[in-house]
């Protein structure tokens, strides 16, 4: 995401995004050995039991050369180092590994983000306001804002990221402190943080603090959580933090974290020389004299400001109250990039396994002059070797499954043609759900990303919603899993693109998207599982879905996500394509200085609530006749009989059904633009004429019903006028799937879409476009 505030940093993802086929290997396999020195423990045999455990070992300090972002590899041989406090019950490491990029993260310009926040931030932090006042200003000052969206994004153990932390990291401190603070309506989206320790603090956390900072004299935090375990599967590459923070909105991290659990390095300013000695030995020799002054400054300043915010009794509330007070497009900056960091690794946000766990501690020469901090990742797998497994009457499988409700199986095609069928047939006899997905690979594929590969999207899971879906179950009907991977995530991109750069929607819109998914009858069901997700997309083979006796249209509520497990929810998130498409009708809306919209379809009223979001707000004068448009040429407003009538914007919204239009007033009621919302129910083609008996013209109209009435109500709005000269008709779900595209017979739907496109092309009183937006959105203006 970019951060439109501060363009000259660079977006995060530009300098911090994973590149997929240049990843390092392991560093094992880059010929660097295991850590060498008077870490014994760190010899140590892997455990006797079927676990493997693997370490990252990245250097963090002064004395040992740190590369840059070409990719320099840091000296093979390390220093002789000893345990620092605190770090003796950890596990050892045996072997090294790297699981994330680290050479794209560009150090040089993280460090000009720090500096230049700090250089913003310093005023502002020494205001004579509030302390939260300040904080709130602090949030807002979009060189810090950018700085805490890209730190957020770092992999923690990078040698960059070390390099970017020579300066104080109470930025990262920050920014975490600031994700909690900000998103708690966000977190609720997110699975609850499963390991905290007493205080409540995450477990992951902790363990980022630990490795970066030391137990405080005091005692406080990190000694104490120190024998806690984690579920979580990834390492801990910093950029996940947030996101992890953010699934625990307890403002109790908050405070913990600035209060107690600052490392010396950022809470030294109490007198504690440890901080200042960190801070000396992070910095490269030479550095410290010229720029100590000024980062001490800052770190006392920041310290003070800390202090200050943390001292009245009603501290954490009112930080937590921020988050509302936030203006609206600083908000959504977050939000977005809370948004970013689910999905650049929703591993880390969505464990899905059990058996990875998680450690990290740090290393110190006895001088401190050399600084290691050490992330040791223990996967554990357990292997059984036994006969028959297949046969009915044997359970190993059974009570592994049942009581998990799935199988995902990824099967070798040479393995699939020996006992695919009895894989089939075990799983079906047993009632446990199975999918199979068949891939053909060699032994040197099968590593964590080729899985991820193999697992995104497997064309059984992806509902055809949308041209690009209809493309990339095409595509996965190969056998070539790794390219397949590669153009779907490419396809998939384009769209993520669309909604990634379009203004994000109100949270009310977003809302709606929620309740939308939520009339979806398995929804319960699904949310029991984690898998929600599913639910924003079309039923299996049709545009409709029946519920509560009538017929919902999930197809217009898609997002390209991933299979469940994968990728979660993107509930109230902005990937789904919808909210594009929402945006373009406010963009319609604003730029034509629209007053009457009609909707043809309103559903659980999205359309309808973006549209009178985005039409004006004073209060008028008429929606009567012709004078209206005249007498707005010279800006005036007409009075009819000296009376108001309504308000200087309106829809009128149309549907069938009795129990959609309930729901949708109920998702608009709280909306402030709910009374530019007129609902009308009954079926589309009567209720036209009826507007059109009492002399309704409008704007703009939003066609979005079955497809097969399309042309029909064109038709009628054409011929009544109810689109009127000058108007613009938007219809949606124009390409219908990409029907046409496969040469085969078209549904009743893709019939009824193509009725319609043909309808336009022959009609000169229309000018139109089709544009490739999710499922086609063709724009027709009226010119005669
Ligand atoms: C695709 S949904 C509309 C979604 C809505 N425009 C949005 O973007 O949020 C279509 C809705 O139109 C309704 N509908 C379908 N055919 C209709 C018709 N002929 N007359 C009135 N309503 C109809 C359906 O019941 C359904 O709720």
């Amino acid at each position: 995401m970019a951060c439109t505030k501060c363009a000259s940093l660079g977006s995060g993802p530009a300098f911090l995004q994973p590149v997929q086929s240049t990843r390092p290997r392991p560093a094992s396999s880059l010929g660097q050995p295991p850590v060498q020195g008077d870490m014994s423990s760190v010899a140590a045999p892997a455990a006797a039991t079927a676990s493997a455990t693997a370490s990252a070992v990245l250097a963090v300090a002064g004395a040992v050369s740190l590369g840059a972002a070409s990719g320099r590899r840091r000296a093979a041989k390390l220093p002789k180092v000893v345990r620092l406090q605190g770090a003796q019950n950890m596990p050892s490491p045996t072997l090294e590994i790297n699981y994330y990029e680290l050479d794209a993260v560009e150090a040089p310009r993280i460090l000009s983000a720090i500096r230049l926040a700090i250089k913003m931030a310093s005023p502002i932090v020494k205001e004579s306001t509030s302390p939260e006042e300040r904080l709130l200003k602090l949030l807002s000052e979009p060189s810090v804002q950018s700085l805490l969206t890209t730190v957020s994004r770092l992999p923690v153990f990078s040698k960059e990221m070390a390099l970017a932390f020579k300066e104080p990291f109470l930025f990262f401190l920050f920014s975490t402190c600031v994700m909690v603070a900000l998103v708690p309506q966000h977190s609720q989206t997110f699975r609850p943080v499963e390991a905290c320790d007493q205080d409540g603090l995450p477990s992951c956390v902790v363990r980022v603090l630990r490795v970066k900072g030391r137990e405080r004299p005091n005692g406080k935090c990190f000694a104490r959580v120190s024998n806690c375990s984690s579920t979580y599967t990834a390492p801990i590459p910093l950029r996940h933090v947030g996101a992890w923070l953010m699934a625990s909105p307890d403002s109790r991290l908050v405070l913990a974290l600035f209060s107690n659990a600052l490392p010396p390095i950022v809470s030294g300013y109490e007198g504690d020389e440890g901080g200042q000695r960190d801070l000396a030995i992070l910095l490269e020799p030479g550095t410290w004299e010229q720029t100590a002054g000024a980062l001490l400054l800052a770190r006392i300043e920041f310290g003070e400001f800390l202090r200050v915010l943390t001292q009245t009794p009603n501290h954490a509330k009112n930080i937590k109250h921020l988050n509302d007070q936030l203006p609206a497009e600083v908000k959504a900056e977050y939000l977005r990039n809370a948004d970013y960091l689910e999905t650049a690794d929703a591993h880390a946000v969505y464990p899905t396994s059990i058996y990875r766990q998680c450690d990290g501690f740090t290393l110190a020469t006895k001088d401190a002059s050399t600084i290691e901090a050490v992330m040791s990742t223990t996967l554990t797998t357990t292997i059984k070797i036994a006969r028959k497994v297949l046969e009915p009457s044997n359970h190993l499988l059974y009570n592994i499954y049942k009581p998990l409700g799935r199988c995902v199986a990824v099967v070798d095609d040479k393995v699939d043609a020996i006992y695919g069928k009895e894989l089939d047939a075990y799983f079906a006899g047993h009632g446990i759900e199975f999918k199979k997905i068949v891939s053909s690979g060699n032994e040197a594929d099968k590593d964590i990303r080729d899985v991820e590969r193999i697992l995104i999207a497997p064309p059984e899971d992806r509902f055809v919603v949308t041209p690009t879906d209809l493309m990339i179950t095409t595509l996965t009907k190969t056998q070539d899993t790794a390219a397949v991977g590669e153009v779907v995530r490419m396809l998939d991109g384009v769209d993520g693109m669309v909604v990634k750069y379009s203004t994000q929607p109100s949270e009310a819109l977003r809302n709606v998207s929620v309740q939308t998914a939520k009339t979806n009858p398995n929804w319960a069901e699904m949310e029991k599982k984690g898998a929600t997700s599913k639910l924003l997309e079309a039923g299996r083979d049709g545009e409709s879905f029946c519920n509560l006796g009538f017929c919902f249209h999930f197809a217009d509520y898609s997002c390209p996500l991933l299979i469940d497990s994968f990728y979660s929810t993107c509930l109230a998130s902005s990937s789904c394509h919808k909210h594009a498409e929402g945006q373009l009708l406010q963009l319609l809306v604003k730029f034509g200085r629209v007053k009457k919209v009609l909707d043809i379809g309103t559903f659980t009223g999205y359309s309808s609530l973006a549209m009178a979001e985005a039409l004006p707000e004073e209060p008028l004068t008429t929606w009567l006749g012709s004078c209206r448009h005249d007498a707005r040429l010279d800006g005036s407003a007409v009075l009819v009989a000296g009376h108001q009538v309504g308000l200087d914007g309106r829809v009128v919204t149309l549907e069938r059904q009795e129990e959609a239009a309930k729901m949708a007033a109920e998702n608009w009621a709280s909306s402030p633009h709910v009374g530019k919302i007129e609902s009308r129910v009954g079926e589309a083609q009567a209720l036209l004429q009826e507007l059109a008996s009492q002399g309704e013209s409008f704007d703009l109209v939003f066609l979005d019903v079955d497809k097969p009435g399309y042309f029909a109500l064109y038709q009628t709005l054409m011929e009544t006028g109810l689109l009127r000269v000058g108007g613009l008709l938007a219809v949606d779900n124009t390409m219908y799937k990409g029907e046409e595209l496969t040469g085969e017979r078209l549904s009743v739907n893709g019939e009824g879409a193509r009725a319609l496109n043909a309808g336009l092309l022959a009609d000169d009183r229309v000018l139109q476009v089709m544009l490739p937006l999710r499922d086609g959105l063709t724009l027709a203006f009226r010119q005669h």
